[in-house]
């Protein structure tokens, strides 16, 4: 069936999931609150700054007024970075309040809140009230923008404790080279989306430093470990963690040039400043902030993860990466599980 899907937020990912909803044959208005990027989108069907080499389809209609961009919309998708969502969603209740229209909601963005510490959803779920909307629904998994917009071979997870929204954003999705998974766990695959970052930080370091394989595999599978002890400590599966969500999302973000994350990590570990790397990466860097809000949250809950604790030591209290790693490698000998 074609759905009216208004998609909110236009920069790789944002873009690309509207593309990829549009070919499908859906009714998809984008919105980015950059007029000239709408116009680019428009006019010329392209979106340089995010995605480069890559013509939009034709029938792709980009807006940049809220109000117009959801008129009609049954569905929408947030795909703004984290800090975004809180305002961008009270922008949209206050819409949908004049409206009889009940959209379903999905989000595809990886991130926690910072100072609240609550997952995306949640934030939806306050600011958006149930009489304004249906289901939550968490798009996440291994996925770049750029391998997307080649049609390259994709799975992903849909999650929502409501099993038909799930399906129903299964099939809105799904088709030759994207495929969706559903899964009833909402908080284990927010969480494992979120905190990868972290993880793609590091390795990235460990990359810029001229660390090896082994290395790399090292990180990705403690720091998994640990990101599944601060999941299951909130009621998450931990079967999530070992899913696209989380296993498959850390070796995409973990291993890709193609990851901000990643490449933030490797610019550090090649010895450039924090602000420099945050300033010429001109596209969201989620892992900085969410190792802010993981370590504190991790603090609070007595949960052990000392490797986000060291990636925050790096980030926030100038240890130098090395000693950062030196230290990890220097505590006491444990068992693996
Ligand atoms: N790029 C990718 O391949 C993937 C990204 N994601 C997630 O999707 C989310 C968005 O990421 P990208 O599209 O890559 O980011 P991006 O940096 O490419 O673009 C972000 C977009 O949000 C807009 N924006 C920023 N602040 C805003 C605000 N206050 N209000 C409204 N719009 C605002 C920007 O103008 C830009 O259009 C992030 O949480 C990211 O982790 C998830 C999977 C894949
Ligand atoms: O989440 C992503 C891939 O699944 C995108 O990662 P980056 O934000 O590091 O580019």
């Amino acid at each position: 069936m074609v759905e009216k899907i208004a998609v909110l937020g236009a920069g790789s990912w944002g873009s690309i999931l509207a593309n990829l909803l549009d070919e499908n044959g859906h009714d998809v208005a984008l919105w980015s609150y950059n007029a000239d990027q709408v116009e680019e989108l428009n006019t010329r069907h392209t979106n340089t700054r995010y995605i480069q080499n890559f013509t939009y389809s034709d029938s792709l209609k980009a807006f940049a007024n809220l109000e117009e961009a959801l008129a009609g919309a049954t569905t929408i998708l947030f795909v703004v970075p984290t800090k975004a969502v809180r305002e961008v969603a009270g922008n949209v209740a206050k819409i949908l309040e004049k409206t009889q229209l009940k959209p379903t909601l999905i989000h595809a963005s990886k991130g926690i809140e910072q100072g609240t510490y609550k997952r995306i959803s949640e934030v939806l779920a306050e600011e958006i009230p149930t009489q304004s909307r249906r289901a939550i629904t968490v798009l996440s998994g291994p996925s770049h923008a750029e391998d997307v917009a080649r049609k390259d071979i994709t799975l992903v997870t849909a999650a929502s404790s409501d099993f038909l929204a799930a399906k129903h954003v299964q099939n809105l999705f799904m088709n030759h080279y994207f495929r969706v998974y559903t899964n009833p766990d909402v908080i284990g695959v927010e969480i494992a989306a979120a905190l990868k970052n972290i993880i793609a930080l590091g390795t990235g370091a460990l990359t810029g430093l001229g660390y090896g394989d082994n290395a790399k595999a090292a990180l990705m599978t403690r720091g998994l470990a640990e990101i599944s002890r601060l999941g299951t400590s909130f009621g998450a599966n931990p079967q999530t963690f070992v899913g696209l969500a989380g296993v498959g999302d850390i070796i995409v973000t973990g291993t890709s040039q193609n990851s901000r994350n990643f490449r933030a990590g490797n610019e550090l570990g090649q010895g450039q400043s924090l602000q420099d790397v945050v300033d010429h990466m001109g596209m969201v860097i989620e892992g900085v902030a969410t190792t802010k809000a993981a370590y504190e949250l991790a603090q609070q809950r007595g949960v052990d993860m000392p490797i986000t604790e060291a990636i925050y030591q790096v980030l926030y209290d100038g240890k130098e990466i090395r000693q950062a790693i030196s230290d990890l490698m220097q505590r006491e000998g444990r068992s693996e599980f």
